[in-house]
């Protein structure tokens, strides 16, 4: 245990400040890498000591459970185990649904209400425009659910949007004039079977304490003090709950740094933070600004990246670290060069600092953008197969037979379930077919009732089955009372093991002998193993000799995305940016630095999103400790077809150039000050000389340019106007997975495939697309002309043809130049060309697209 100060010892003297000052509402606002989670978990620790406030009093709530429990264990570090352990600490979510089961009754639910995750709030969309005769490719239940949730976060209940003439308007414009209708229906519907999905925790808190005065007063004084983290991330309700918890007492404080807003998809408001000072009018503001991350150069790119963005608390991040290395950027001529150079560059870093593999990370706009790197990581002489994780895609919890088991403990615990009903009502497959289920529901639906009601009374509410469809549905009711019955008196562990037995899905999954039954069979220990876990870990936290089933599933539900993240391997890490908040490392690969992925196509015509993109690359860049590269290729493939209007992020321009150290390949960096160029370039790697095979036959480029002024001008008149799908947006929910089988993906520069492009007479337009830096089509018309291009100029094709001795070229990267000599055909056709500003080159043409200009 620590005195009071010996805690303020280990703080600097702006974390003290904000550590001490417990008058009245505080924002802390917190560059990246200044110790936000130190100064909270040292005030809570200080409030404990110094004002000996009851642990119970204290209500901290940060943005996973991951963050919670890390923090709790050390405050008990510091305080002791016991006032630790009784803190309020956890998610919003985790936090409020506790407070909801205790006064579910209030609200007209009961207390074992279950927690419909998003698939679930999906599914049962589905169900609802399937009776409302709506196709549900123009209702997408992804995207009414994101309409839905878009409301609740603005407290809009149904009434309320069905009397909103905006939000009416724009499902009009949408072809989903009908969404208020679903969100209705869904409601009721969530009612019915006694659940709440993951908005509702927050919208009936809300509901809860603005209705009921009395209880309102009863939180608002048992939380004494309130700290939040992650602030900038929080959203209108979440934000409205606060005030009403904490605007007799105003004893909050709130940590955050509106540089890292970039939940906005979800709905958190930047406003919360920037307005924090105009809502509790006292609010004392402090600030960190010291970064103990990054070294110098990092933490002044990313400052000098922020400048451009309007919406901000101004702040001056600095460091005391070394200077450290400029930014690295790398442009690649392909996605697939883009993936094999960041793998060797991981190599190198690793056997020359000697580091582990869990210093790396490769970090990414959207998941879909991991599988290049996994697929080089994986190949033979690259050897990475076992060194990487990644981090997205399905989560354990998401598998279809953990998901069937979760759907019987669900049951078990409220049979009003209906998502859950619906899953397991035939599964193992016990002849209760489709048509039944829809009996039911259109039975539940009449007498607005659950499923569960219905089968239980099928005589009362009339539901029309034959005898022996009756009996099977009685049969099902029978075996899940008997779990109900058998419910209080096992803890969750013995009811979850019985319940695998008995519902015969380990008999069912027993006769798949396949490697994927094997692996079903594995993630079933795994989910036994966890739930023994979780009754071990609640009996040493002194709770009661049974651990019931709704505790177990209470947290299942609310587990957040990195919840289940075992950092303790020693593995690169693949994630997207979103799922790295609150991460270091010593080494960060950006990746992916292209308009229409970063920023997303989505965020480009909108300033406010614009920034948001921004923010994303601030946290990612923020990230790195040490080395931080930001990467982008020419060509990516994209829906199995080569995206030839590649441009690279307006927020490489954004940057102040003195920051970074440019690398194209094949060539020296612009920057001219380091070392790096020349291993880059394949001089100091002896063997390896990456460009000469695939794409410049002579000596690596060895010129420079300047980098911010051409992307500048590159990035503003070559906007890449064809849409993206939604696969490029971010993932909302990344979760974890071991790294996945390679997929097949067609590599650009492979004998087979420059044939089938011959042969297809695709060959003209991919390869215009290669290296022309977005013009288009394979006549060689452009989409947009380029400033200072003639309109006649042309393109040569992959022969010769066009060219000849005294031709004047232009190349993207090393610009104006005249043809010296033409020599081979096809495939094998070269020129070599006199350039103004980078001397003699010898280029293949198929590759090095030349521009005719005169
Ligand atoms: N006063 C201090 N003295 C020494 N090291 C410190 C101090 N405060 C913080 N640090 C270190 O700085 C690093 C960053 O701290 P922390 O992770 O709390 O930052 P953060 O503000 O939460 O960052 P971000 O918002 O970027 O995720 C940690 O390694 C932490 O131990």
């Amino acid at each position: 245990m620590q005195t009071e100060q010996t805690l303020l010892e280990q703080l600097n003297d702006n974390q003290r400040q904000a550590v001490v000052y417990c008058d009245g509402p505080q924002l802390v606002i917190a560059g990246a890498g200044s110790g936000k989670t130190r100064v909270l978990t040292y005030k809570i620790a200080y409030l404990l000591v110094h004002y000996d406030l009851k642990p119970w009093n204290i209500l901290a709530l940060t943005f996973t459970n991951k963050a919670a429990n890390e923090m709790k264990g050390r405050i008990s570090g510091l305080v002791g185990d016991e006032r630790g352990r009784s803190l309020q600490m956890g998610t919003f979510h985790s936090i409020f649904s506790r407070i909801l089961r205790v006064e579910a009754a209030t609200l007209g639910f009961s207390s074992d209400f279950t927690i419909y995750d998003e698939a679930d709030s999906r599914s049962l969309i589905k169900s609802i425009c399937k009776q409302m005769g709506l196709d549900d490719k123009t209702y997408k239940p992804s995207t009414v659910h994101a309409a839905i949730s878009m409301a609740k976060n603005r407290l809009q209940m149904p009434d309320d949007y069905a009397a909103d003439g905006d939000s009416l308007e724009r499902d009009r414009r949408r072809n989903m004039a009908e969404t208020h209708k679903i969100y209705r229906a869904y409601q009721s519907r969530l009612r019915l079977a006694n659940a709440m999905d993951f908005d509702d925790l927050l919208v009936y808190t809300y509901l809860l304490l603005n209705q009921n005065e009395e209880i309102r007063r009863k939180y608002a004084a048992r939380f004494q003090y309130v700290l939040v983290d992650e602030y900038q991330d929080t959203n209108y309700v979440q934000q409205q709950i606060l005030w009403l918890l904490t605007r007799d007492v105003r004893r909050i404080c709130v940590v955050g740094d509106d540089y890292q807003s970039i939940y906005a998809f979800r709905g958190a408001k930047i406003d919360n933070i920037l307005n924090f000072q105009k809502v509790y009018a006292d609010a004392q503001l402090f600030k960190l600004e010291r970064n103990y991350r990054s070294t110098k150069l990092i933490v002044a790119a990313a400052n000098s990246l922020m400048k451009h963005n309007e919406r901000q608390i101004p702040k001056e991040v600095y460091s005391e670290n070394e200077n450290g290395e400029k930014v690295k950027v790398m442009e690649t001529i392909s996605d697939k060069r883009e993936a094999a150079i960041v793998c060797r560059e991981i190599k190198r870093i690793r056997q020359q600092e000697k580091c582990r593999w869990s210093d790396f990370a490769i970090l990414y706009r959207t998941n879909a953008q991991s599988r290049l790197f996994e697929e080089e990581m994986r190949k033979s002489e690259v050897a990475m197969g076992d060194k990487y994780r990644v981090y997205g895609g399905l989560s354990f919890y998401q598998r279809k037979e953990i998901k069937d088991v979760i759907a019987y403990l669900r049951l078990v615990v409220n049979p009003n379930d209906e998502e859950a009903f619906r899953r397991i009502v035939n599964y193992p497959a016990r002849g209760i077919g489709d048509t039944t289920l829809a009996k039911v529901l259109d039975c539940a639906q009449q007498q607005e009732t659950s499923l569960w009601e219905v089968i239980s009374n099928p005589v009362q509410y009339q539901l029309l089955v034959n005898k022996g469809t009756a009996t099977k549905l009685l049969n099902f009711r029978a075996l899940i009372d008997g779990f109900v019955a058998q419910r209080e008196e096992s803890d969750a562990l013995t009811l979850a093991r019985d319940i695998i037995e008995k519902s015969g899905i380990k008999a069912d999954l027993a006769t798949d002998r396949t490697a994927e039954g094997d692996s079903r069979r594995e993630n079933l220990d795994s989910l036994i193993s966890g739930i023994a876990d979780f009754v071990q870990a609640q009996r040493e936290d002194g709770q009661e000799e049974h651990v019931l089933l709704t505790d177990y599933l209470a947290n299942v539900s609310l587990m957040t995305d990195q919840d289940s993240d075992d950092s303790s391997d020693d593995k690169v890490t693949l994630m997207t940016i979103h799922a790295a908040k609150g991460l270091e490392f010593g080494t960060v690969f950006i990746v992916g630095l292209e308009e229409n992925i970063f920023p997303s196509q989505m965020s480009v015509g909108s300033m406010r999103e614009l920034e948001e993109e921004r923010r994303l690359l601030y946290v990612a860049i923020t990230r790195a400790e040490k080395h931080c590269y930001l990467t982008w290729a020419h060509t990516r493939w994209r829906f199995g077809k080569m995206d030839g209007f590649v441009n690279a992020s307006r927020f490489l321009n954004d940057i102040a150039p003195k920051y970074l150290d440019v690398q194209v390949e094949g060539g020296r960096g612009s920057g001219g000050h380091s070392s790096y160029g020349e291993t880059w370039g394949g001089n100091s790697h002896g063997s390896y000389r990456p460009w000469e095979d695939d794409y410049e036959i002579n000596k690596p480029y060895t010129g420079s340019r300047e980098w911010g002024n051409d992307y500048g001008r590159r990035s503003g008149r070559m906007q890449n106007s064809r849409p993206v799908a939604g696969q490029f947006m971010a993932d909302p929910k990344p979760k974890i997975t071991s790294p996945r089988q390679a997929e097949q993906a067609v590599n650009p520069f492979s004998p087979s495939f420059e044939k089938m492009l011959r042969q297809g007479g695709r060959w003209t337009k991919v390869e215009h697309a290669v290296t022309n830096g977005g013009r288009t089509s394979g006549s060689g018309q452009r989409t947009s002309a380029p400033s200072g291009a003639s309109s006649g100029s042309s393109y040569a094709s992959s022969g010769s043809s066009g060219l000849h001795p005294g031709s004047v070229v232009e190349h993207q990267r090393f610009g104006r130049g005249v043809v010296v000599k033409v020599e081979g055909v096809g495939e094998n056709a070269k020129a070599t060309v006199d350039f103004d500003a980078t001397g003699r080159k010898q280029l293949l043409l198929k590759f090095a697209k030349l521009r005719i200009v005169g």
